[in-house]
């Protein structure tokens, strides 16, 4: 469970039989299909999920660019976003190990939403915990999941952001580890939460090669995806690293500044690859934001999926070595992406996608002649905070 000097289980003693359960599960299932298990995950995403989805020519932005851009379509996944590939492999998990209950945290609601569509679709009770802070910035998302069956806890801890329902969340399975499973929502927490959710997303770029071979020819020069956790990123990545004349470009959230106010110990960006130290958070070690006395800070993001101040180990490890490289994105130039996609190729993008899109714009002409974008969402969950934002600038 290294990457490096990333990773580990930095967890309380209570937590360890539940890691050790699962880490035994996911070697067998995971790893091993055992019980085809693997079989019966592929064979729900299709059906429930949707897959494949489309890896999509841009025109607009080939011809905007002067090269081919594909556009790996995962908002059109059931739910909206890229979250169901891992919510419904962790949440068949849990029923594989005979658990009866699902918990789970969630920011932008995309994962609580992805997790409680998965715990319907499997007849299991789930409870979200979710920041009241983000509770009133993804509405739309809270009713999808109570649509969904399951309960929302609000957490009024802290900032009420993604951080505080992460603690929350673990707080909850630290008592109830014997009947619940928790879904965590990214590549990040105690081993073997990153490398199961990579494996889970990995789906995505194990379409993407395929399709890239079968449309371009051949494989892309450059593959682009934005990064909250790393999710949806080394999703993207994960059946590219091997191929090291493919670039990895994870884009992260450049809030309104990368310059850091340490006094106030607020980070008004979530740039955790870009400019984060080395720090325990939520059971792994990894590259976060914070202040000289290693106080975690609070990040900032116009999206809320890219709101952490945190990232997956696995993620800070290949930029250290030079495989993945980090961008940041201001808000401003997420915005203009997300104007942009939506009014020149007909798709409205998630906030949290839009930072890839506005990576595009400015530094289209370093990549190569075939780019990949990850659609990580749809931004139907985004409007009010979208029109909110263009009239304020
Ligand atoms: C549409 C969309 N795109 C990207 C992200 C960033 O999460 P990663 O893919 O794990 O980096 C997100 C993250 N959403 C999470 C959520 O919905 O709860 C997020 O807030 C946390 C789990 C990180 C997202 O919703």
């Amino acid at each position: 469970g290294k990457f490096g000097p990333y990773g580990g289980q930095y967890v309380p003693e209570a937590l360890m039989p539940a890691i050790e359960e699962l880490t035994d599960a996911y070697r067998r299932y995971v790893l091993g299909n055992e019980d085809g298990f693997m079989d019966e995950f592929r064979e729900r995403l299709a059906d429930f999920g949707g897959r494949p989805t489309p890896l999509q020519r841009a025109d607009r932005l080939s011809e905007r660019y002067d090269r081919e851009v594909y556009l790996k379509r995962e908002d059109l996944l059931h739910g909206g976003a890229h979250k169901l590939n891992n919510a419904l492999g962790q949440v068949l998990l849990a029923k594989y190990m005979g658990k009866e209950r699902i918990v789970a945290e969630t920011g932008a609601g995309q994962h609580g939403t992805a997790t409680a569509m998965a715990a319907a679709h499997l007849d299991i009770p789930c409870e979200i915990y979710m920041g009241e802070r983000d509770i009133n910035r993804q509405r739309p998302n809270v009713f999808r999941m109570k649509l969904n069956g399951a309960e929302v806890n609000p957490v009024t801890a802290g900032r009420g952001t993604l951080k505080e329902a992460i603690s929350e969340t673990m707080r909850d399975w630290a008592t109830t580890v014997e009947n619940t499973h928790y879904v965590i929502g990214s590549i990040v927490g105690p081993h073997p939460f990153p490398v199961m959710v990579r494996d889970f997303q990995a789906v995505i770029s194990e379409e993407a090669r395929e399709q890239s071979i079968e449309k371009a020819g051949e494989l892309p020069t450059d593959v682009v995806a934005c990064a909250g956790g790393g999710s949806n990123t080394m999703g993207t990545f994960a059946g590219f690293v091997d191929d090291e004349a493919v670039a990895l470009h994870a884009v992260e959230a450049g809030g309104s500044t990368l310059e850091v106010d340490e006094e106030a110990g607020v980070a008004p960006n979530s740039a955790s690859l870009y400019t984060g130290e080395e720090g325990v958070l939520h059971g792994a070690r990894t590259k976060l934001l914070q202040d000289s006395d290693g106080q975690i800070m609070e990040s900032h993001s116009i999206s809320s999926g890219l709101d952490y101040a945190g990232v997956g180990p696995e993620l800070a490890y290949l930029v250290d070595e030079g495989r993945v490289s980090p961008v940041a994105v201001d808000d401003d130039a997420a915005l203009e992406g997300f104007h942009r996609l939506s009014s020149t190729e007909g798709i409205i993008p998630a906030l949290e996608t839009a930072h890839a899109f506005g990576f595009l714009e400015e530094h289209h002409e370093e990549l190569g002649d075939r780019v990949v974008v990850n659609v990580s969402g749809r931004g139907d969950k985004d409007l009010d905070a979208a029109i909110e934002e263009t009239d304020k600038r």
